[in-house]
């Protein structure tokens, strides 16, 4: 070991221990988590995330419902599903922005993407073994899944060009209709580990064209509807004929622009 760095090290743990508040001038501490507001969160998703109404409402409810049990027996745990592309990932950077000021970026925060960090299905003991090591209160008490099954349920129905005249025989039969069907038998689930599932529904020719605003926004660029329409033209829709939802949701937008502004 440098000697440089070992005492630097032993600064920090010694600084840490004699002065925490010191300490923290320089480093983050977990004291340091921002005060969560609920209007503050509220806000961030109203203006940030769109056309996800159902997932916005249980997201809220579930973290300050969490935050306001003062002695809660497991981690809160949240399973977001629905089509690539229509906000999974974004929603947990908001979440983790408005808990530490670092977000994604916190020492507190930690992002696993299954395809990146679990990608050998045969590794999968090894895989669990360092979870554990993560999140050691997740296996601690199971705790009853909350499903909003009649509002997902009234989303579709209300598309008529779907033949959905009869609601779904049972939970099951939902999940699949929202893209959960991979994983429902998966044994988080058969453990009730899972708090709430999150429903995220595909997005609209009008959400693509908000995400596009969004982007030219953040690079500087006034807002062209023209440019805006003929990118939000160019992803592919489903159903085929009636052309309701983007298959990628807003995932491309981006890329697709960079072709309006080759500069
Ligand atoms: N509902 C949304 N509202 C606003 N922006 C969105 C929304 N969905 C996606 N985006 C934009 O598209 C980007 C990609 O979306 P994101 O990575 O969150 O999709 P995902 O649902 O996690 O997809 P996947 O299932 O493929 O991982 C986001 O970073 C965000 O900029």
């Amino acid at each position: 070991v440098e000697p440089i760095s070992l005492g630097l090290a032993l600064a920090g743990v010694l600084t840490g221990y004699i002065c925490p508040r010191l300490y923290c001038l320089f480093a983050e501490c977990c004291g340091q988590k921002r005060s969560l507001s609920r209007e503050a969160l509220q806000k961030d998703l109203d203006d940030k995330l769109f056309g996800q109404h159902l997932a916005k409402k249980i997201i809220l409810n579930a973290v300050f419902g969490f935050i306001n049990n003062p002695k809660p027996k497991k981690p809160l745990t949240l399973s977001l599903h629905g089509w690539t592309g229509t906000g999974k990932n974004f929603v947990s950077k908001i979440i983790a922005e408005n808990i530490y000021e670092g977000g994604l970026n916190s020492d507190y925060v930690h992002l696993f993407v299954a395809t990146l960090h679990f990608p050998h299905a045969s590794n999968i003991t090894l895989y669990k073994a360092r979870m554990e090591v993560w999140n050691p209160f997740l296996d601690v008490i199971g705790f009853g899944v909350s499903l909003l099954w009649d509002e997902i349920w009234e989303f579709y129905a209300g598309l008529d060009f779907l033949d959905l005249s009869h609601p779904p025989a049972s939970a099951s039969q939902s999940a699949g209709i929202i893209g959960m069907s991979g994983f429902w038998h998966s044994s988080l689930i058969d453990r009730n580990l899972i708090d709430y599932f999150v429903p995220f529904l595909p997005l609209e020719y009008k959400h693509l064209k908000m995400c596009i605003r969004v982007e030219m926004q953040s690079r500087g660029y006034e807002i062209d509807e023209d440019i805006v329409s003929r990118v939000a033209e160019e992803m592919t829709f489903f159903p085929k004929e009636e052309r309701v939802f983007s298959d990628k949701g807003c995932k491309t937008v981006f890329t697709k622009l960079d072709y309006y502004y080759d500069d």
